[in-house]
Parts: structure tokens; C-alpha cells; sequence
């Protein structure tokens, strides 16, 4: 079995718990549910720099990155560096990220808070708006397309927007329908961890212009981005680069302040 489908199996486990502990009246319950989202999109459509700074403190690919970082003292940081957005990985057991993480960003910054988990129930995407989060991450390597429909169907009626992932040309034509607000192309294969950014450069031609087009991981230099702009690129999810400093808000300031100057 490969890791994403080992994340996979171990999530459907996770979630039929959670939803025998806390149910969906009870999460609709929330404060949050009232909150008016802000739009990703709509902030990478205008920013000059489009970075969307993720909070990550292992991986997969990588191990332990940073386990020292309070996420409110994260979350302040990227909001202070200029950063359009903020990804709160809320996976506990592969990332060691949590549900407190995404409510505690919440409460520390203003920006568009993407909630970045596998998503494999509609159960998550209550629990994402329920939770402050203002963007949802469908990944087309786990979901059909009915599932895709159904899943951005839900998150736009809750007023939350749509970030697709998709990694190669046939998860890209099976994914493009009109609930999705963004389009990610990750440049890690999640099945192998390979990093190779061309994967941006050669899927961008077939993304239609009415959708944002963001890379995601393994960005690392002001270049890279400069290159994928000419691609078409509006939004960037950068994690480890920031991630693996003492000072992740610090980083992003000095990354975004190169990036515009
Ligand atoms: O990062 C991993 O190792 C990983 C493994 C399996 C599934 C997902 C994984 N990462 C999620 C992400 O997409 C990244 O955290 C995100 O794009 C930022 O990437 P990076 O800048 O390379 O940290």
C-alpha cells in the first residue's frame, strides 16, 4: 500500500469515529457557522505576491520539519509578513496537526484560512467552516468525480472555496466543473514524493482561464515563482521552506519583500 492510501484508510477509520463522538447538529452549533468567509481566490486574483504559507510541522516526505512553533505565533507572523493566505494541515497522525490548530490560526489572523486535509466525507467539510477555515482542499488522487462534484457542492453552500489538487492530466479532466474555485496543481507526487515543478509548467496550458492556478510544494526561491507567473500561476502553497526556520513569519516576510521588490 502506498502512503496516500495508507492516509486514506487511516482517515475513513478517523472519521467514523468522530462522527459517532460529535455530530452534525452539534458542529452546525458553531459560532463559525455565521462567520462570512473571506475567498482565496479572490485575494490571489489581486495580490502581487499570491504565497499561501502553510503551517506544517512533519510530513511524510520529510519527517519532523518544526515542532517548537506555537501555530498562534505562526499564524501572526504569515499575516504580518503579507502573506494572502494561511494552510493549517489538520491531519494529527501523519502531520501532527489538529482541529485546535485550525481554530487557534482563526482567532490569530484575518487572512483566508485553508484547511489542507484528505478529505473523504462531507462530515470534514462542516467540521472545516465549523472550525474557521475559509478554503476547502478536494485532492482528485482520493475522490471520483461524483465525489468531487458533491464535496465542492457542499463547501460552496456553506460559503467556504474549493481548492482542487490535482497532480496529472487525467485527474485534471476529471475534475474541471464550475463548483471549483481553484485549481492546485502539486507538484509532489504523493504517491512517490517526488518533487518536480515542471509539472505546474506542463498542466497549465490545460487549465481553463476561469480558474486560479496554484502551485503547490516544493517552492523554494523567489525564481521558481517568478517562472511559474509565466505560466499563469496566481497562488503559491509554500510549507517546509518557511516551516523548517526558527522564525516561519520572518522567512515569509524576507520571501514576499524579494518577491515584490
Ligand atoms: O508533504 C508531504 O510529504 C506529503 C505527503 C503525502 C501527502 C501530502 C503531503 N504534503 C501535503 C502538501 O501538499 C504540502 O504540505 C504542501 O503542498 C506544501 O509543500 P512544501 O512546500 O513542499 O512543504
Amino acid at each position: 500500500m502506498n502512503i496516500l492510501d495508507k492516509i486514506v484508510a487511516d482517515k475513513r477509520k478517523e472519521v467514523a469515529l468522530k462522527k459517532s463522538l460529535v455530530t452534525l447538529p452539534q458542529l452546525e452549533a458553531s459560532v463559525m457557522m455565521e462567520r462570512t468567509s473571506i475567498s482565496l481566490a479572490e485575494v490571489l486574483r489581486k495580490s502581487d505576491s499570491g504565497i499561501i504559507a502553510e503551517h506544517k510541522r512533519r510530513s511524510p516526505s520529510k519527517s519532523v520539519i518544526n515542532q517548537d512553533l506555537s501555530v498562534q505565533d505562526v499564524a501572526k507572523g504569515y499575516t504580518d509578513a503579507g502573506a494572502s493566505g494561511m494552510s493549517v494541515l489538520t491531519d494529527g497522525k501523519y502531520f501532527g496537526g489538529s482541529l485546535d490548530d485550525l481554530i487557534l490560526a482563526r482567532a490569530s489572523s484575518n487572512i483566508p484560512i485553508l484547511r489542507k486535509e484528505f478529505i473523504i466525507d462531507e462530515y470534514q467539510i462542516a467540521e472545516a467552516k465549523a472550525y474557521g477555515a475559509d478554503v476547502i482542499l478536494l485532492i482528485a488522487a482520493i475522490l471520483s468525480k461524483e465525489e468531487i462534484k458533491t464535496f465542492s457542492e457542499v463547501a460552496k453552500g456553506l460559503g467556504l472555496d474549493v481548492l482542487l489538487e490535482v497532480h496529472n492530466e487525467e485527474e485534471l479532466q476529471k475534475s474541471l466543473m464550475p463548483s471549483l474555485d481553484m485549481l492546485g496543481v502539486n507538484n509532489r507526487n504523493l504517491k512517490t514524493f517526488e518533487v518536480d515543478l515542471d509539472i505546474s509548467k506542463s498542466l497549465s496550458t490545460k487549465i481553463p482561464d476561469e480558474f486560479v492556478k496554484v502551485s503547490e510544494s516544493g517552492i523554494s526561491s523567489v525564481d521558481a515563482i517568478r517562472d511559474l507567473k509565466e505560466f499563469g500561476y496566481r497562488g503559491f502553497l509554500i510549507g517546509e521552506n518557511f516551516m523548517k526556520t526558527d522564525d516561519p513569519g520572518a522567512s515569509a516576510k524576507k520571501f514576499i519583500t524579494g518577491l515584490i521588490s
